[in-house]
C-alpha cells in the first residue's frame, strides 16, 4: 500500500534554532501516529509544517502522492489534510449548528446539503443538545467536539489533531479519546500530537517521537516506551500526570 501522507526531510528554524531538523514518515491509510515529544521539541512546528501553516526552509510534504510542500493552508485543507486547533476559533456568536455547516460548506456549493452533513457530523461528535446554541456558550469539552465536528465536516482524508485532550479534566478525556478511537476505526487517517500518553498509547498504531528537532524513534507504542532514548528525553520531564 502506498502511504497517504509522505513526508521527507522537513527542516524549519527560527533565528538559527533547528525547532524541527530533517524529519520524515509515512502514513498509510486508515492508520494513526502519534507524535511525542518533551516540551519544545518541536511536536507544534511539525504540526504546522506539515498542514501548511509554516513554510518550511527544506523538505516535503505529499499527500496521495501529489506534492503539497509550501502550499497555503487553505489549499491543504481542499486537498483533504486538514488540522485542528489547540486554541478553538470558531465563530462565537453563530450557533454550533451555522459553525458546523460553513465547514462542510467548504466541500459543497449546495446549502441544504452542507446542513445535512453539518447534522450528521453534530451526531457523530454528540453535539446535539449543543446545536441551536451560539458557540461562545460551550464549555470547553464542547468546544473541543466543535472542533473536531468542523473538522470533520470537510470529509478529511487525513485528519491532524492538535492536543485535542488539553485542557480538559480526566474524567471529560475519556469520552473524546473514544470518539476518536471510533473515527479511527472506521478507517479515518488521524496524525495527532498529544501529551496524554494513555491516549497515545490506545489510539496510535505508530509513533513518532520527537526531542530536540530529530526524530529519536520512531515504533508501535509498546516499542517506544521501551526506548532507551525515549526514556533518557523525558528523564527530568513527567509526560501528562494522567498520563
Ligand atoms: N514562532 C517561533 N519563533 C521562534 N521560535 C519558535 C517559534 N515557534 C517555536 N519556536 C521554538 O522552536 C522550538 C520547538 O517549539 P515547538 O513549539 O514546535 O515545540 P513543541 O514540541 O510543540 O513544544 P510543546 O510541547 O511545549 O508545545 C522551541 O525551542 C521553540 O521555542
Amino acid at each position: 500500500m502506498s502511504p497517504l501522507l509522505s513526508v521527507r526531510g522537513i527542516t524549519k528554524s527560527f533565528r538559527g534554532l533547528r525547532a524541527v531538523d530533517d524529519v520524515g514518515f509515512d502514513v498509510e491509510p486508515g492508520t494513526v501516529m502519534g507524535v511525542i515529544g518533551p516540551n519544545g521539541a518541536g511536536k507544534s512546528t511539525l504540526f504546522a509544517s506539515v498542514s501548511g501553516g509554516l513554510r518550511v526552509d527544506a523538505g516535503t510534504v505529499a499527500l496521495d502522492g501529489t506534492d503539497i510542500t509550501r502550499w497555503p493552508d487553505h489549499r491543504v485543507a481542499r486537498a483533504g489534510l486538514v488540522r485542528t486547533f489547540q486554541l478553538m476559533r470558531p465563530f462565537g456568536t453563530m450557533t454550533v449548528l451555522d459553525n458546523v455547516a460553513v465547514a462542510a460548506a467548504s466541500r459543497t456549493a449546495d446549502t441544504g446539503r452542507a446542513y445535512e452533513r453539518a447534522h450528521e457530523v453534530i451526531e457523530r461528535v454528540g453535539l446535539e443538545r449543543y446545536r441551536d446554541q451560539a458557540s461562545a456558550e460551550l464549555p470547553t469539552a464542547g468546544l473541543k467536539r466543535l472542533e473536531l465536528a468542523r473538522a470533520l465536516a470537510t470529509s478529511p482524508r487525513v485528519l491532524m489533531l492538535d492536543e485535542v485532550l488539553a485542557g480538559l479534566v480526566p474524567s471529560e478525556r475519556e469520552p473524546v479519546v473514544d470518539l476518536l478511537a471510533e473515527l479511527r476505526d472506521g478507517g479515518l487517517t488521524m496524525v495527532f500530537v498529544e501529551h496524554v500518553m494513555t491516549a497515545v498509547m490506545r489510539l496510535s498504531d505508530h509513533v513518532l517521537v520527537l526531542d530536540r528537532g530529530r526524530v529519536i524513534a520512531h515504533g508501535t507504542p509498546a516499542e517506544v516506551v521501551e526506548d532507551p532514548r525515549v526514556v533518557e528525553a523525558y528523564l527530568g520531564e513527567r509526560p501528562d500526570a494522567d498520563g
